[in-house]
């Protein structure tokens, strides 16, 4: 068992877009597939004040929250339970509730289905959560674009290497990435089913940004390099580096980027679990989270690099013909949800 101070992920500043961060991260997305970043534009004022948001809203009747229950585009409202991120293993849903935001225009920040009109109501509040998702989705093109650089991807009559993700990330076209509040009420006595808060799941996007606070831990991996189950910490900002800055944010790897890299970069199973030491505080987890996908209709084929053609396998893609990144969300979803397509 990981103690609370140890932490088995790299932090890697990404500051600048260069050969060197590009090795660093493409060491983390290859080995653990998770690591923290530093140097993203996001400050704690206004990381507080996202949680602040989240917590408000979690606040509110569940009777005006399932007004906006989550429709077959994946976006809207996850009462408790409602979602099951590990039907094989897992009877219930998990103990937690969600809202997320999809069909989402970077161009605005907005989504283009209804949302809950208590974000209308404060300008301020709807305001922040548009810049959030703009900042997001630009975070995570700036993370793409230096793994482009690690992994040497070849210039090709399309587009340069160093486009190839950009090319499949434009900001007005649909894709199923979504920003998603997420909320897991404390418990004070636990049976086994609702230690497991989350599921074991790999993320279905090309990768996820995720941030969460200090005394509120409990996401854990399984880790690909030791085989075992390790506590995600919460790391604190380098203050004498990054002055005002947020906490580092968690990334990960997710199922399109490990298909693109034939199994190269590590998508990651991942759950979270009730720590025994909130169970007296009746302590609840808040996370914030952006799973970032490409645009609905790019294929799920290997980047042309040698790094990728050295490998054999196709990475979690056990598919015969190729799937596009809409094929790949839709089927993770109907299994999550129980929904038919
Ligand atoms: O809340 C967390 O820490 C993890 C959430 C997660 O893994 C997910 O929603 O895919
Ligand atoms: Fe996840």
């Amino acid at each position: 068992m990981c103690s609370s101070t140890s932490n088995p992920l790299k932090i890697v500043d990404v500051t600048s877009v260069d050969e060197k961060t590009a090795e660093e991260l493409l060491e983390a997305a290859t080995s653990q597939g998770f690591l923290f970043i530093e140097g993203h534009d996001f400050s704690k004022e206004e990381v507080d004040m996202l949680f602040e948001v989240s917590k408000e809203f979690f606040a509110l009747p569940d009777s005006y929250k399932e007004k906006y229950l989550i429709d077959s585009s994946n976006h809207g409202y996850t009462n408790y339970g409602g979602e099951n991120l590990d039907p094989s293993s897992q009877k219930k849903g998990d103990p937690k509730e969600a809202l997320n935001f999809c069909c989402l225009d970077f161009l605005s920040g907005l989504s283009s289905r209804p949302i809950p009109d208590w974000f209308n109501e404060d300008p301020a509040r709807l305001k922040l959560v548009q810049s959030t998702i703009k900042k997001l989705y630009g975070l995570s093109i700036k993370i793409l674009n230096i793994l482009a650089l690690g992994l040497k991807i070849e210039d090709t009559d399309e587009c340069k290497g160093i486009d190839w993700f950009n090319s499949r990330y434009l900001a007005s076209k649909e894709s199923g990435s979504t920003f998603r509040f997420l909320h897991y009420p404390g418990q004070k006595s636990l049976n086994p089913e609702a230690v497991i808060r989350a599921g074991a799941h790999t993320d279905y996007g090309s990768m996820t940004l995720l941030f969460q606070q200090e005394n509120q831990e409990g996401l854990e991996i399984y880790s690909p390099v030791s085989k075992k189950w390790e506590a995600v910490p919460f790391v604190p900002a380098n203050s004498q580096k990054f002055p005002n800055s947020a906490p580092p944010i968690v990334v990960n790897i997710a199922d399109q980027l490990s298909y693109w890299t034939a199994g190269l970069l590590k998508s990651t199973i991942h759950r979270v679990r009730f720590p025994a030491k909130f169970q007296e505080t009746d302590q609840d987890r808040y996370s914030i989270v952006f799973f970032s996908h490409p645009n609905d209709e790019s294929l799920l084929e290997p980047v042309p690099s040698e790094l990728v053609r050295a490998r054999k396998g196709r990475g979690a893609n056990k598919e015969s013909t190729l799937l596009t990144a809409k094929q790949h969300l839709d089927k993770r979803l109907a299994a999550t949800y129980g929904w038919q397509y």
